[in-house]
Parts: C-alpha cells; structure tokens; sequence
C-alpha cells in the first residue's frame, strides 16, 4: 500500500513534469500561463517538504510547508481567473495567505493540535476549489463549442472541494481519525492522495484551456482580418458557399453587395496611412453594427467589403445599401479620442441578388459589375444588378 511519503513524492514528481509542459507554452500569450507555472514551483516545494520535511527544522516543516501548498493553491486560482479575465484579487489573496500563516504558527507553537492545522488547511484548500469552480462555471458563455477542457477543470475544482470537506469531516467523526500527517491508515493516505494529486490534475485542465485558447487564437487569425475584423476572404467563401446550399434547401433569396470606400488613396496620401487604417476599421464597426447577426461582412482586399445577407431579396438590399450610405458614407470628420481626426469616407455599393442556380461567384461578379458602374457614375451610391452574367 502507497504510504503518505510515497502520495507526496508522486504529487511532487507530477507538479515537476507539469512544470516542463507549462513551460512549453509559456509564450503562448494566454494570460495566466506565468501564474500557472509559478503554481507548480509551489506545489512542487510544498510536496517535497510534507514528504521530507519533518527531518529539518519545525518551521520549515509546518509553517514554510503549509504557506507554499496555500500559495500554490492561490496561484493556480489567480490562473483561472485570469484565463477568464477577471481581476486577479492580489490584495485580497497576499492577506488570506496572512491569516493563514498566523493561524497555522497559532496551532503550531501557541496550541500544538494536528487537527487544527488540518481543519485550517482543508478548509482553505476547500475554499480555493470552490472558488476555482465558481470562476469556471461564471465563466460559461465564453466556453467554446469545445467545453471538454472546461468540463474536466471544473470537475477537477469539484473534486477538491468535496475531499477537502469530507477530510475535514472525518477528522471529527471517525474514532481513528489520524493524529499526525503521514499517519498510515488506509483512509489517511487516501484523502492525503486525493489532495495531493487533484492539483496536478487541475494543472493538466489549465493546460487543456491553455491548449483551446491557442486554437480559437489561431481559427480567429485564419478567418478575420487582421485589421479590421472582418471575415476573411478565405472565410467569406466558406460561408457564401454553406449559405448558398441553405438557401437552395429552403428556397429563399440571398443577396450580396460589395463595398468600395471613395478616394481612399487621397486619404493616405492627405492624411498618412494610419489615417487610412483608421477610416477602415471605423467603417467596418459602423457598417457591423448597422447589419442583421445573421448578415456577414467580409474583407476582399484594399478598401473593398463585401456583405452577404441570407434571406434577403434585391428591393430589401438595396435599401440596406441605401440606409448604410446615408447613415455611414456621409457623416463628417470627427475628433478622435486621442486629438486626430477621424475620416468618414463616402463609399460606392454594387448590389446582386442571386438569380436560381446562380454560383456564388457569379452573383459576386454581378455585384462587383454594379460596383463598377457606381464609381464610374460619380461615386457615393448604389448600384442594383439585376443581369444574369454567363459565369458557371
Ligand atoms: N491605410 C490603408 N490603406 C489601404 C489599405 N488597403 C488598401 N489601401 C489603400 O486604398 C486605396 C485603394 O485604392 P483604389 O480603390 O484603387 O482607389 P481609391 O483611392 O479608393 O478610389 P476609388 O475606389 O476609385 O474611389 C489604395 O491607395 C491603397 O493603398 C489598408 O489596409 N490601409
């Protein structure tokens, strides 16, 4: 049977190897990642010492013992805070982290009682996995579709909570309830075991998020643009090829108009290109927050936007197109926040809406056609095709 020094090695082995993994995406830019890696140097210390620690000096084995297995465990709820941008209370943690090392030297040196140091340890190890579960589960409606990694990390806070508080218990209902840390009774090194490796194990579920953080960064990077915001070209495709077929399953309409802002070479050349890149991002927000959720904005290139509106037929079109123009092409120059100026360019739009059987390629070729006769119709308007082109 696996005794409580044999419980710490491991536990202190697992925090060792979950140091080398963590280490590996420490330049992940997931905030958190350092606080998690800090947490295992913890927990590392703090397993050697409960292992080992009782043939060194008393204050290292209690009190330096206690006070790195808390940090650590402090640590690790910071981490969760963080992945899930919540204020990471130092303040607050420095004074528990206080109180409890005045509470564990009280019944260290003032009133020597093993069972007090247990209830004040288990009760602050409870409390932590508890609060981290709280996080977790608060944190719900920015879970990805892929909830595993947040399903095992709450499980894992669960976990501690309940063998936390059900050490605790037993500590005052069973007649055999242990008197020292590496008492050998079954039940001892079960719940020491318990502790001592769900830590690791809730390391391993940060590393799962860390892991699906770092995929959406990336599937977020692939499908917007990385200026604006706006969908990628690539993306946009994706979406008019899967929006096309929906479409053609429930017979109804689907239109699209593309967007050209005016004159925007003489707005970098006037203003510098940051001006430009500004004008483009302010548009882009101004034109997303006038649309449908179920409307999609994408960027072609350059100054060009294309949006694709699902069940939407050519008269309806063009009056979005009509609304966005007025509301957006022809707001003046404001002040920004940081004293400059930000340019409101006017735009071109060329309509289409999708003909039966028409490709997506080909209702985007007639809206860009429509584009084309705006601009070379003196700029600042829309344009409807309404010509089946002969593209397949
Ligand atoms: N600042 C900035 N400028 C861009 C960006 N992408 C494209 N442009 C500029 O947008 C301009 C696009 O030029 P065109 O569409 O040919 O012409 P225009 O000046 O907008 O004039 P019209 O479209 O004919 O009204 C070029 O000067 C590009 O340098 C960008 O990401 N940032």
């Amino acid at each position: 049977m696996l005794g409580t020094k044999g419980a710490f090695s491991i536990a202190a082995l697992l925090c060792f190897v979950m140091i080398l993994v963590v280490y590996s995406v420490k330049d992940s830019r997931v905030p958190g990642v350092r606080t998690l890696l800090v947490a295992n140097l913890l927990g590392l210390g703090a397993n050697f010492l409960y292992g080992f620690g009782r043939s060194l000096h008393p204050f290292v084995a209690y009190e330096v013992a206690n006070t790195l297995y808390i940090a650590a465990s402090l640590a690790t709820l910071v981490t969760f805070r963080r992945f899930f941008n919540r204020p990471p209370l130092t303040i607050f943690l420095v004074c528990v982290l206080a109180i409890f090392l005045v509470l564990i030297s009280t019944f260290h040196y003032g009133f020597n009682s093993y069972t007090a140091r247990l209830v004040t340890v288990s009760t602050y190890q409870a409390s932590i996995g508890l609060a981290i579960a709280i996080t977790i589960f608060n944190a719900r409606d920015t879970w990805s579709s892929a909830k595993y990694p947040f399903i095992f990390s709450l499980s894992a806070a669960c976990v501690i909570f309940c063998g936390h508080t059900y050490r605790v218990a037993q500590q005052f209902l069973r007649s055999d309830a242990p008197r020292t840390l590496h008492d050998a009774t079954e039940w001892n090194v079960l719940l020491i075991a318990v502790g001592a490796f769900t830590f690791p194990i809730l390391t391993l579920g940060g590393l799962l998020i860390v892991h699906r953080k770092m995929m959406s960064a990336a599937e977020y990077a692939a499908n917007h643009d990385f200026l604006t915001g706006a969908w990628s070209r690539r993306a946009f495709f994706e979406i008019g090829e899967r929006e096309l077929t929906l479409a053609d399953r429930k017979n109804r309409k689907l239109s699209v108009m593309v967007l050209d802002l005016d004159n925007m070479k003489a707005i970098n050349d006037t203003f510098g290109h940051a001006s430009g890149d500004e004008a483009l991002t302010c548009f882009v927000k101004n034109v997303t927050e006038r649309l449908r959720a179920s409307d999609y904005l994408g960027r072609f290139g350059g100054d060009e936007f294309v949006v694709l509106m699902p069940e939407t037929d050519l008269p309806t079109a063009i009056s979005v197109a009509n609304r966005l123009l007025c509301q957006i092409g022809k707001s003046e120059d404001k002040t920004s926040q940081n004293g400059g100026t930000t340019r409101h360019p006017s735009f071109s739009v060329g309509v289409a809406c999708r003909l039966p059987r028409e490709s997506f390629q080909s209702l985007l070729k007639r809206a860009d056609v429509a584009l084309y006769k705006a601009k070379i119709e003196g700029r600042s308007q829309v344009v409807a095709s309404e010509e089946p082109l002969l593209i397949s």
